[in-house]
């Protein structure tokens, strides 16, 4: 009997579209070996992005897939994922500790940009990444609460400070330094020295994403931000309503302005499910986001309903990922999650801080 070639597994693997990538196995550059013995076959996957919550559902379509070639009876999928730093904006210095900073962002206040932020960066940790969040929502410093963290970040030289740790995130905010109730006035420029500040002078630890939760609107401020922080990409937030999507479409050009990719726009309170009899309602509109996203040829990421129990789970500490890790909603942040990563990862990598120095020698 002939035996089972390299060729057929690879075609087989081609054949398979990761959902997130939107590209085969084989031309994502995921295969990274295929070993065959008799009849068994072992193939080593290593993706650009978190999958801890695929890595079940794709063994078993490609055991499936695998299996159904002649001469096959045992596969072993073995699949790792490791996130490179991607490239910032030109001429923009990365941030020792940190891989890559994702901006999160919101044409107008309110739409829940905070909420979606750490429930991301929640998500993206449940996945497999290392994770951080910078709460740079200055006026209303809302992460302490969602993260449920009381205490203030310590500092051990007396001049950087340590991220605080809560659910397996490092996080920093101006709220861990302020009284809740301290009324703050900000001026465009002192909000931005104390971004940059926070944002430098905290020891991230070998961070993949930090996300950074910027202040909402598209103003001078959050283009300052924009120009100034290393950010690998950016998410827009926005609800259905024609306002916060005309909102949103001016966030989009503020980072086209500023050479940052936008990964795509997540809907939020996009539906809203009845917490007494589960009927479902499109309150606000039905399909702005994603018609915006076409119209402006940006990755639609995903929808989250407007839900009672989302704005309970953050209030009390435990954003959803966190309070009801297998339920409904935490799956859809998960997924967007995977998105998200995925989308970065496809896009070019920082050289920056690899290129060997180049000596000119005399001779
Ligand atoms: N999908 C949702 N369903 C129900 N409530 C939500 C949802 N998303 C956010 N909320 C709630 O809406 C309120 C505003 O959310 P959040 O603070 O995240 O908005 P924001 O856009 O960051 O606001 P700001 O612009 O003031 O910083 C909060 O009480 C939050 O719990």
């Amino acid at each position: 009997m002939v035996g089972v070639s390299q060729q057929q597994i690879e075609t087989a693997l081609k054949e398979y579209i990761d959902p997130y990538l939107q590209k085969d196995l084989v031309s994502a550059k995921t295969v990274k070996n295929i070993q065959i013995e008799g009849n068994a076959v072992t193939v080593d996957l290593n993706f650009g992005y978190p999958t801890k919550g695929y890595d079940e559902v794709l063994t078993k379509q490609l055991q499936a897939k695998l299996n159904a070639i002649a001469g096959i009876d045992s596969v072993n999928i073995r699949i790792e994922h490791k996130v490179v730093a991607h490239a910032a904006q030109k001429g923009i210095t990365p941030l020792p500790g940190v891989k890559n900073i994702i901006a999160v962002a919101s044409g107008k206040g309110g739409v829940g940009k905070s909420t979606t932020a750490v429930n991301l960066a929640l998500a993206l940790a449940a996945e497999g990444a290392q994770v951080g969040i910078l709460d740079a929502d200055i006026y209303g410093p809302s992460q302490p609460r969602m993260l449920g963290v009381k205490q203030q970040p310590d500092s051990k030289d007396g001049k950087s400070l340590e991220p605080v740790m809560s659910h397996n995130l490092q996080s920093m905010s101006i709220g861990y330094l302020i009284e809740e109730e301290t009324p703050m006035i900000w001026r465009g420029p002192m909000v931005t020295q104390a971004l940059e500040q926070l944002l430098k002078d905290t020891r991230w630890r070998d961070l993949d994403y930090l996300i950074v939760d910027l202040p909402p609107g598209t103003g001078d401020i959050q283009l300052t931000l924009a120009q100034k922080i290393p950010v690998s990409g950016a998410v827009i937030i926005t609800t259905p309503q024609d306002i916060a999507l005309l909102d949103a479409r001016k966030g989009l050009k503020m980072f086209e302005k500023v050479n940052v990719p936008v990964l795509g726009i997540i809907e939020n309170m996009s539906i809203h499910i009845c917490s007494q009899c589960g009927h479902e309602e499109y309150i606000f509109g039905q399909g702005g986001g994603l018609r915006m996203a076409q119209e402006n040829e940006v990755d639609f990421l995903g929808a989250l309903p407007l839900d009672i129990t989302i704005r309970e789970q953050a209030d009390s500490g435990k954003p959803s990922v966190i309070a009801d890790p297998n339920g409904r909603i935490a799956q859809i942040y998960r997924e967007i999650a995977r998105r998200v990563a995925a989308k970065l990862s496809l896009q070019a990598k920082d050289y920056t801080t690899k290129f060997p120095t180049i000596k000119i020698l005399n001779s």
